[in-house]
């Protein structure tokens, strides 16, 4: 009768799963993000490094890549989560983690004044990429305790979220740290998914 009823509920409510890519400048705290979601737990992070293919002798495949990837459950939810290196020496690999993304994660270090430009550029050039045209977008404006952060509400007007009409797109304001407002984010990306 369990086994049955186990079988019914996954028929009604099926596992969703998800391939999330998760960018954002250096020191924006997605490797934070990406342990706090995965373990609870706030590690002490070092840049997440690569090396980009410099020499004429490197190939593709003789790079070391610059990022971490963790399967994330919540509730019904699968989230493989790609955390790739934001130095700007590396953003050029990040192209190679496009393919079949269905969420681009983006986060954004909302005490990080002076680079809101550059992290607004990144963004649109990501948004403008073929491959990334069907994924959702979620931002985390990250950094919330910092006593200099811009809102998610004041980050949506220096973004220019608004332009953005080729995609659903939510933005929620987050602690690593604590983990305060990444289930939000979570939530939403579940319900995209359903619908
Ligand atoms: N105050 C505060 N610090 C944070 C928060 N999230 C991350 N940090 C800190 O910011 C620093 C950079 O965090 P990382 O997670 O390594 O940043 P990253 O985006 O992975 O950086 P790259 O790997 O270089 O792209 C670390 O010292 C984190 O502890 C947060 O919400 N609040
Ligand atoms: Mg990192």
């Amino acid at each position: 009768m369990g086994l049955l009823f186990s079988k019914f509920s996954s028929y009604l409510f099926p596992n969703i799963e998800c391939r999330t890519l998760m960018l954002g400048l250096d020191g924006a705290g997605k490797t934070t993000i990406l342990y706090k979601l995965k373990l609870n737990e706030t590690v002490n992070t070092i840049p997440t490094i690569g090396k980009a293919p410099f020499s004429k002798l490197e190939t593709i495949h003789q790079v070391i890549p610059g990022f971490n990837v963790e399967t994330v459950t919540f509730q019904k939810l699968t989230l493989t989560v790609w955390d790739v290196g934001g130095q700007e020496t590396i953003r050029p690999l990040w192209k190679y983690y496009f393919p079949n993304t269905t969420t681009l994660v983006f986060v954004v270090d909302s005490s990080d004044v002076e680079r809101f430009s550059d992290a607004k550029e990144e963004l649109f050039s990501l948004l403008a990429e073929q491959e990334l045209a069907n994924a959702q977008l979620l931002v985390f404006a990250n950094k919330q305790d910092m006593p200099n952060a811009k809102s998610p509400a004041e980050l949506t007007n220096i973004l220019d979220l608004g332009s953005i009409k080729n995609r659903e797109w939510f933005i929620c304001g987050t602690n690593a740290h604590t983990g305060q407002g990444l289930y939000d984010g979570l939530m939403w990306v579940k319900k995209q998914m359903k619908a």
